[in-house]
């Protein structure tokens, strides 16, 4: 049963009511003016979305990228981390963006489509990455050999002691400098709508939910595949980023990265301040 017991409240009580009513509406205000500026700075720099002012936050304090390296960027689309990756990267970076929906990349990506979760679709990437020359611009001449060796301010940084323990064989796999991880609800499908596709990428995919326990444990899943993936391909001082929503598993996520990598950051980046993310 549902009752709504309403009470006037006294004189003050009703004015400082009034005024917290205002205080909240005037933050929220703010909070939306500032997602607009982000919006607005997106558009006027030509990237995809606003979602690349965090990680240019993150790379500004951490710095992550550097000429030359090679990036996979999980659930890419519309592509403005990807784009982040391409620019900080140059020359010479290559960046493969995976995405399960079909979407534009952006110049200078490499992109895979499909379900990341798919151990094929991982064995594909792997495969791609392997032939650490495969999606780099042609010439070659000015590849900086240093770019992953001394990341220590990284978001994440492997430890360096782990990787000597490891056969040439393992090592050599591991083409890899950053994995970037945002994958979670999709953006709305702007194009490819010709492209029928049996398995149905926009139902299957997490969608957000509203549920706050299914949102978290939907993105505590792709975290963990994303983790397990770069414990594979990335290279000593590489990096991981990840963007997951916050509940009761995060502790063990943070709890594995701090085993994996010599540093761990936990972080709210201005630009998306007002959401309940957390990376
Ligand atoms: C928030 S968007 C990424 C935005 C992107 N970082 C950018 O800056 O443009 C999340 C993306 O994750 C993708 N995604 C979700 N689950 C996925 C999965 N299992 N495999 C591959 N991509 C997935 C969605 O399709 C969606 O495009």
């Amino acid at each position: 049963m549902f009752a709504f017991s309403c009470s006037r409240p006294h004189a003050a009580g009703f004015a400082g009511l009034v005024r917290q009513i205002r205080q909240a509406s005037s933050k929220r205000w703010q909070a939306r003016q500032q997602r607009d500026q982000f919006t607005r700075e997106a558009a006027v720099q030509g990237l995809k979305s606003r979602a690349a002012f965090k990680l240019l936050q993150i790379d500004d304090k951490y710095r992550l990228f550097r000429r030359g390296q090679t990036v996979v960027d999980l659930g890419y689309a519309p592509g403005s981390w990807s784009q982040v990756a391409v620019n900080r990267t140059q020359p010479n970076g290559r960046v493969l963006g995976v995405d399960i929906i079909p979407a534009q990349p952006p110049k200078g990506v490499s992109t895979i489509q499909g379900n990341f979760l798919s151990p094929e679709i991982q064995e594909y990437i792997e495969e791609f990455l392997r032939n650490p020359n495969r999606g780099r611009p042609r010439q070659l001449d000015n590849i900086d050999n240093d770019s992953t060796s001394s990341l220590l301010e990284a978001n994440e940084t492997q430890s360096e002691a782990e990787d000597e323990s490891e056969s040439p064989d393992t090592r050599q796999w591991r083409t890899v400098d950053v994995v970037l991880s945002d994958m979670s609800a999709p953006w709305y499908q702007t194009s490819g709508f010709w492209k029928r596709s049996l398995s149905n990428p926009y139902h299957r995919m997490m969608n957000t939910s509203g549920n706050n326990f299914r949102d978290h444990a939907g993105s505590m899943d792709l975290c963990n595949a994303a983790l397990q993936f770069s414990s594979k391909v990335l290279k000593a001082g590489g990096h991981f980023v990840c963007k997951f929503y916050q509940g009761a598993e995060d502790k063990d996520l943070e709890k594995q990265l701090k085993e994996m990598f010599q540093k761990v950051h936990r972080l709210k980046p201005e630009s998306s301040r007002s959401a309940r993310k957390g990376i």
